[in-house]
Parts: C-alpha cells; sequence; structure tokens
C-alpha cells in the first residue's frame, strides 16, 4: 500500500463530477454511473473525485461566498468566551453551580505528566506542541500528521480512563444494591474508545430476570429519585416521555454527563459492531475523532437541536472510508493519508452526497452501500433534503432521523473543505519561516479545554466499558436477547406521530433562521480569538483589515493547485 504522492498531471484531469449524486437503481442494486460516455479515456474513479469545482455542482456554495463569509458555522462560543473565567494554568473555571455543564473539551480529572512543561504551549493549536511538521514537502502530509498528534492530544490519559471506570463501577454498585437482579452496562462512545475528553456515558441498565424489568415509569423514577437523594448526580432528570426513556444526570466528581437506559441491548450490539469495525477500518478512529471534535465545537453534534450524533457520525465516516475507492481497493493506506481523506470526507458531505435521493444503508455483514431513498419508508421524510442512515441492526431505523438541521450540518462540512484546500495552498506557497507556528488542522479544529499532555494511556489502563462489550472482560456475561420493539415507549402520550411533529417544527424553526452572512470569516470559524484580536491589533480592526488572507489567494491559482494534487491521486 503506498502513500498518495501528489504532484502535478493536470493534462489528465478530467471535468469534476459528483459521483455520488448519480445513483441509478438496477433492479435490488445500486450503481454508479459516471457521466463519461467514453470509457477509453475514463480517469480511474479517485481521479475523478477529486477535483474542485464547485460551480459544476447545482446545490454547490460558490467559492467567493466562502470567502465572503456566507457560508460557514462558525465555532461556538459555547461557555461565553467573553466572560469564561480562567484558573492558573490558564484552564476554563468550572464553576461549583449544578447548572455548569462541560462542553467536549473540558474534563476537571486530567492532570498532567511529569514532561508536560517542554516545550512551547500554543495556546491556539494546543495540539503543535514538541510536533513541528512546517518542514514537510507535501502539506497533507503536515495535515496528516496534525491529526495524528490532536488524536494523541485529545486520547484518554491513565487517570481519565480510571475515572471513566470508577464512575461506572461506583453507579453499577449502588443501582445493583437496590435491584440485585439488575446488570449495569455501558455503550455509546465510552464502550468503543471513541470519546472526547467531555463526551458522556451511556450506560443501561438490563434485568436479569424474565418476569421483573425495569422499563417502565416507577422504575425510572425510582432510580432517578435514589440518584438525587444519594447525591450520586446533580441536574438528575428522568426524561420518560422520550421515544427512548432515560435518566439524565452529571456526575459529581468528575462533571462527567450520564445517559441511564433502560433494558435496551441493542446499544450495546451496536458498540459491538462499531468496535469490530474499528478493527477492520484502518483511520476510522481518527477520522471520528476530528469530525466529532469539529462538530462539537460548533454544536452540531447535540441531536435534539438537530445535530449529527456520535452513531451517525462513525456511521458516515465509515462507509465513507469502505466506499473510498483507493481506501476499498487497497491502494492507499488510510492512516498514511488522513489528512487527504478528512479533506475528501468534508468535499463529499459538504458538496457532492445526493441527499434528497440517497441513504445509507449496511447490509447483514455491516458492510455499507448506497441505497434510493424511496427503496425503505424509513429513509422518507416529508423534506427531501435530509440525511437518511439505516440502523447496521435495524433496517426499520434511520438513526438520523432527528438531524434536521441538516443545511448547517452541510454547510460546515463544505466550508471545512474550502478552508483546508486553502491552507494548504496557501502553506504550500509559503516560505518555511512563514510555515513556523502554523497549523493547517487548526482552521478547522479549535481545542478549548485544559491544557493535556499527549498521554494516550488505552494501552496502560483498561477500559471496563470496551473489555466488556469485546468480551475480554471477567464480568462479561451473555446478554439476553434483542426484543422484537427496540424501543419502550413508556409515555402514553409520546407517539410516533407526536415526535415526528416534533421534529418537522423543529426543522421549520432552523429553516426560518437568518444566514450569518455579515460575520467575519474569522469569527465563523473562530479564527480569531476575541483576545487575540484586542492585543495584535490594539483596537478593532475595520471589515478590510479582519479579512483572513485566505481570501486575497486567487481563486484560479487555488485551484490549479488542488487539481494538481488530485491528478495524480
Ligand atoms: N437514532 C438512534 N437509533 C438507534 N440507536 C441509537 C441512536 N442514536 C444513538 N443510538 C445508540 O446510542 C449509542 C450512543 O449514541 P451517541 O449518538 O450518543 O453516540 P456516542 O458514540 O456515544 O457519541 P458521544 O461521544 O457524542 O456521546 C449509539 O452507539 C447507539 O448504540
Ligand atoms: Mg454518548
Amino acid at each position: 500500500m503506498s502513500k498518495r504522492k501528489l504532484g502535478p498531471s493536470k493534462a489528465r484531469f478530467v471535468r469534476a463530477e459528483n459521483s455520488y449524486e448519480k445513483l441509478e437503481d438496477a433492479g435490488d442494486e445500486v450503481v454508479m454511473v459516471s457521466s463519461s460516455s467514453d470509457s477509453e479515456n475514463e480517469e480511474p474513479p479517485a481521479k475523478k473525485q477529486k477535483p474542485l469545482k464547485q460551480e459544476d455542482s447545482a446545490d454547490s456554495i460558490p467559492g467567493d461566498a466562502v470567502l465572503e463569509n456566507q457560508d460557514f458555522i462558525g465555532f461556538e462560543t459555547s461557555s461565553g468566551d467573553e466572560n469564561e473565567e480562567f484558573d492558573q494554568q490558564g484552564s476554563p473555571k468550572i464553576s461549583d453551580s449544578e447548572n455548569e455543564y462541560l462542553s467536549n473539551d473540558e474534563t476537571v480529572y486530567h492532570t498532567k505528566s511529569a514532561d508536560y512543561k517542554t516545550g512551547n504551549f500554543n495556546p491556539k493549536y494546543p495540539w503543535i506542541r514538541n510536533n513541528d511538521h512546517s518542514r514537510q514537502i507535501e502539506i497533507s502530509d503536515w495535515l496528516t500528521m496534525e491529526i495524528k498528534d490532536f488524536i494523541k492530544y485529545i486520547s484518554p490519559s491513565a487517570e481519565e480512563i480510571k475515572a471513566r471506570n470508577d464512575t461506572v463501577g461506583k453507579l453499577r454498585e449502588c443501582i445493583t444494591g437496590m435491584w440485585p437482579d439488575a446488570e449495569v452496562h455501558c455503550f455509546g462512545s465510552f464502550a468503543t474508545d471513541l470519546y472526547l475528553p467531555g463526551s458522556d456515558i451511556d450506560m443501561v441498565v438490563v434485568s436479569k430476570a424474565r418476569n421483573n424489568k425495569y422499563d417502565n415509569r416507577s422504575s425510572l423514577y425510582q432510580l432517578s429519585s435514589y440518584i438525587r437523594n444519594h447525591r450520586l448526580g446533580i441536574n438528575v432528570e428522568a426524561i420518560a416521555k422520550a421515544k427512548v426513556p432515560i435518566i439524565k444526570f452529571v456526575d459529581p466528581t468528575t462533571k462527567i454527563h450520564i445517559d441511564i437506559s433502560f433494558e435496551r441491548t441493542n446499544g450495546i450490539k451496536a458498540a459491538e459492531l462499531i468496535i469490530s469495525w474499528l478493527k477492520d477500518t484502518p483511520g476510522l478512529r481518527e477520522l471520528v475523532l476530528i469530525v466529532k471534535q469539529f462538530l462539537s465545537v460548533r454544536k452540531l453534534n447535540i441531536v435534539h437541536t438537530g445535530g449529527l450524533g456520535g452513531f451517525a457520525t462513525i456511521c458516515l465516516v465509515r462507509s465513507f472510508l469502505k466506499l473510498h475507492p483507493r481506501v476499498a481497493t487497497k491502494s492507499i493506506d488510510p492512516l498514511e493519508n488522513l489528512g487527504v481523506l478528512l479533506i475528501e470526507f468534508f468535499e463529499l458531505y459538504g458538496y457532492n452526497f445526493g441527499y434528497d435521493n440517497t441513504a445509507i444503508a449496511f447490509d447483514e455483514d455491516g458492510e455499507p452501500y448506497y441505497v434510493p431513498k424511496d427503496s425503505n419508508p424509513a429513509f422518507q421524510n416529508r423534506n427531501p433534503f435530509t440525511l437518511a442512515i439505516q440502523d447496521p441492526h435495524d433496517p426499520a431505523n434511520n438513526i438520523s432521523r432527528g438531524t434536521f438541521n441538516l443545511r448547517d450540518i452541510k454547510r460546515s462540512f463544505g466550508g471545512a473543505f474550502e478552508l483546508l484546500v486553502n491552507k494548504c495552498y496557501e502553506m504550500n506557497q509559503a516560505t518555511y519561516k512563514e510555515r513556523l507556528g502554523q497549523s493547517v488542522l487548526g482552521d478547522i479544529i479549535k481545542y478549548k479545554g485544559k491544557q493535556r499532555d499527549f498521554e494516550d494511556a488505552r494501552d496502560l489502563v483498561q477500559n471496563e466499558a470496551l473489555a466488556f462489550v469485546s468480551g475480554e472482560s471477567s464480568r462479561a456475561t451473555s446478554l439476553p436477547p434483542l426484543p422484537s420493539e427496540q424501543y419502550t415507549i413508556i409515555s402514553d402520550s409520546d407517539s410516533e406521530s407526536e415526535y415526528e411533529k416534533h421534529l418537522e417544527q423543529l426543522y421549520e424553526k432552523s429553516q426560518s433562521k437568518k444566514p450569518e452572512s455579515n460575520k467575519n470569516i474569522d469569527e465563523l470559524m473562530g479564527l480569531n480569538d476575541r483576545e487575540s484580536d484586542v492585543s495584535s491589533s490594539g483596537a478593532a480592526s475595520d471589515s478590510e483589515q479582519e479579512k483572513p488572507s485566505t481570501s486575497k489567494l486567487d481563486k484560479t491559482a487555488r485551484r490549479e493547485y488542488w487539481l494538481n494534487k488530485s491528478g495524480s491521486f
């Protein structure tokens, strides 16, 4: 397997093509068709996939609009940047207030290792500490290396893994103390090692007894009261009316959010499947964590506000990698090409994917494929511009049904594609001196939590939840079979149609939002922190001064640059 070598081959460039929109139903099978009828001169699929030609795509965003700041979903300043308080190490303070919620960056239980102080800390791009890749000839290699550094930077330390294990252990002990016939398991990102420092822990209570199940209102309230009264959690909420009734709370020590559901073992099955995907899909963990962080800083990962949840993100990345021609044919090593793959991921889901007609499905072996939306009622929606991803274990369930804010997600992906391409071009032209202290990934990713120390301790400390799901734990027991009805509806009033109505209302509300057309690109993408704006310029700059360097780039030159890169893939 090779690394993608990038070099000029303009002559080989053919018209940009959106192969993902051209799905043709061939009986049961769905095939991708090429627009070129000249098979002799046809480029290999990966070469066609590459070129940057937004104006060719019907729903694409014109390149200039990007530079005119009209098409980005900026970094959220959720923790109230202006008013944020910092401790002595410059980390955001966690207030004692019970209402305090952590962002995905933040954790209160991470300490620093001995070599923490070496290297200059770069508050804007903390993951580039001690890691200078600015002398790479290929900028996409620089990006690949930065992605790896970022992953190492946010991967859990020994203390974090132990803190998560202890939190789960403590809750398990309490719950089984109260309900001796209960088993308590984890699923979701903690059980698959796909968690960001501030990710929640998803847990499920399952009864061993056939005639005493816990998926009822009285158990929900009994456990939520117990958690509240025994101070096992703060902000305890029992959500009975949800499609999947849960108890939500925050662990008082670690401030980790916990969700507890009842009797639904399909989350554990999904975790098993995701673990197997991680084993057979190199690059999946890296790209999933980058995309999760990307969405998280923009608050586009929260499902109840129409965002893209962790599970759907995993499915998107996995189908991208598995259906990528060069990855599928093993002609490139994904781990050595993370930079290019990330850019292509953003290009696919930011520009090319045919959301209106195409759904992502999985076969019985969990292998992804594209299907027309009208092949399955679960993919249908009054609004055709929706993401449809089939639950790998339940064809009747569209796991991205709640992602009604697809417009912003698509825009943010398209914007990330543009920014990364621009940055690659800009850095390619820059001198080594100009490259120093720069970050390629930093144009789209931000990390505002405490300083960390690149201590990925996953090989040193066992993640007990992961060990259980992978069958490597002494606590592993066989789970009861999946109930035929996967969703437990406790509430009488919360019917399916009401839920759909609620989603539609939220969707319509989101459609009435005005585009943030007046915002500066740096502000939108979080490139200029307010603090640094003030300190560097001494005064609020006028709009001309605020324009990012990318806006000065000649559009044609940028495109030429990227096409040259593309041609040799
Ligand atoms: N729409 C859904 N349909 C079926 N199962 C779902 C759905 N959404 C979530 N799940 C289950 O819940 C688990 C946790 O989902 P979630 O979206 O929180 O992802 P996560 O991997 O835990 O991400 P995060 O780190 O953001 O918490 C999934 O792995 C899946 O088993
Ligand atoms: Mg989760």
